[in-house]
């Protein structure tokens, strides 16, 4: 498989170059050249096939030859060894939940999987690379638990400082080894633009080999396309048109999920739901794309004003606009929104969401479902990484998770920068 870049100036690369480049030289995101759908055979038998078959089937074709099979499904074996419930929530509604991994978050899958890969290229200990990463809360715990003692790996996690949970920042920060955190004074958008600088800093890349951990990584993206999968496999028998609304920000596993749908997985309707970062919203309302700083809110994890993979979405719909505004629709929702969902979906049901999942639930709301349909919401983390805004809101006691207390009982380690000047200095040292 070839990746090409969306800026169109720079040469095209392999599965493996991607993964270790990150981003194209001339600062476009890698996207796949060709998307082959699965045989028909593959959707009508899928409830009897495993998790790793599914994915294995799913993510051969974007890896190709550079990974052998039996070394890809033991990676894949390796990755997906918990699970990715549907849980219904109300008669048409269910939740997807995709906390179920070692940092309680959706991104557990990509991270692990990108560095078993990175492992895998670099089994013989040739290369050295340094993975950057940016996090608004959840990328950052992930991404330090999957890449934590890979050879020939360092991690260095950029983080804004106040503006993640106090469990995420523990699981930024606590795990030294191969990985460092560096608290940004600053947003989200600041941390990600300086990774993104660095990329292109020939002054640091004549000396170090850089890439991303972020979802601008084909190979921290694209696994997101098996929960899509996943929740279909579970919900097939219903018969029902399905949509699935995912709570955004950097807009990475909605698009994993559309190109899911190009495998032909049937999806009637796709949701991004989004805080108070609302730039895509804006933008389907407007055609005029606009980012504007982010701004933060009780679903962290969203705070993000210029969601990278927005570009790609444009793309696997032809940059065509009416036909994106067929199947995708966005809305925002507030903090106080947020929360009283939080409170419907508890009080009618029971189930915790998160302020993540309660932003995809209303999400669905918008989405008048009818007799025909199935909503799903995705549950991005465990309301435990919300604890304080989840035990106020439902005045409830939330169990911490054993994974969970081991990191809050740690000491936190993290290195202060205000500038792409000190990041370029430490990168350097
Ligand atoms: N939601 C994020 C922001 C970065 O997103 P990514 O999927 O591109 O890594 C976070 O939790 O850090």
């Amino acid at each position: 498989m070839q990746y090409y870049s969306l800026n169109n100036e720079a040469p095209n690369v392999s599965f493996s170059e991607a993964v270790i480049k990150g981003l194209a030289p001339d600062r476009g995101l890698y996207l796949p050249e060709h998307i082959t759908p699965l045989p028909k055979s593959f959707f009508e038998n899928i409830e009897n096939l495993d998790n790793v078959e599914i994915a294995y089937q799913a993510i051969q074709q974007f890896v190709g030859d550079e990974i052998p099979e039996i070394e890809l499904r033991d990676i894949l074996e390796d990755v997906l060894s918990f699970d990715f419930p549907v849980i219904s929530v109300e008669e048409n509604i269910g939740t997807l939940e995709l906390f179920h991994g070692p940092t309680m978050a959706f991104k557990d899958v990509g991270a692990r999987f990108m560095a078993r890969c990175l492992g895998y290229f670099n089994k013989n200990n040739e290369n050295h690379v340094t993975v950057l990463v940016a996090t608004s809360g959840d990328t950052g715990g992930a991404v330090a638990n999957g890449f934590l003692g890979v050879k020939g790996v360092d991690v260095v996690i950029l983080y804004p400082t106040g503006k993640v949970s106090e469990i995420q920042e523990k699981q930024l920060t606590t795990l030294g080894q191969n990985i460092t955190a560096l608290e940004v004074d600053g947003v989200f958008d600041d941390c990600q633009e300086m990774v993104k600088s660095a990329f292109l800093d020939t002054s640091i890349t004549d000396h170090k080999q850089l890439t991303s951990a972020n979802s601008i990584n084909v190979a921290r993206w694209l696994p997101q396309l098996f929960y899509f999968l996943f929740a279909y496999k579970q919900i097939k028998n219903k018969n029902k048109n399905i949509t699935f609304s995912v709570p955004s920000g950097n807009f990475g596993n909605i698009c994993a999920g559309i190109v899911a749908n190009k495998l032909g997985l049937p999806v009637k309707h796709f949701v991004a739901a989004t805080n108070i970062n609302d730039t895509v919203v804006r933008y389907l309302e407007s055609s005029t794309y606009e980012p504007k700083p982010s701004k933060a809110t009780i679903s962290n994890a969203m705070d993000v004003g210029n969601p990278s993979n927005f570009i790609r979405i444009q793309n696997l719909f032809n940059n065509d606009f009416s036909s994106l505004k067929n199947s995708f629709s966005a809305y925002s929702f507030n903090d106080q929104e947020t929360k009283e969902a939080m409170k419907v979906i508890f009080n009618e049901s029971g189930y915790v969401a998160d302020p993540h999942g309660a932003v995809g639930y209303l999400g669905l709301k918008k989405q008048s479902l009818g007799e025909d349909d199935y909503g799903i919401f995705l549950e991005t983390a465990h309301p435990v990484k919300f604890l304080d805004v989840v035990e106020e809101t439902l005045a409830t006691q939330i169990e911490i998770p054993e994974r969970i207390q081991k990191v809050i009982d740690k000491e936190k380690k993290s290195i202060s920068i205000d500038s792409y000047k000190k990041l370029k200095e430490f990168l350097l040292q």
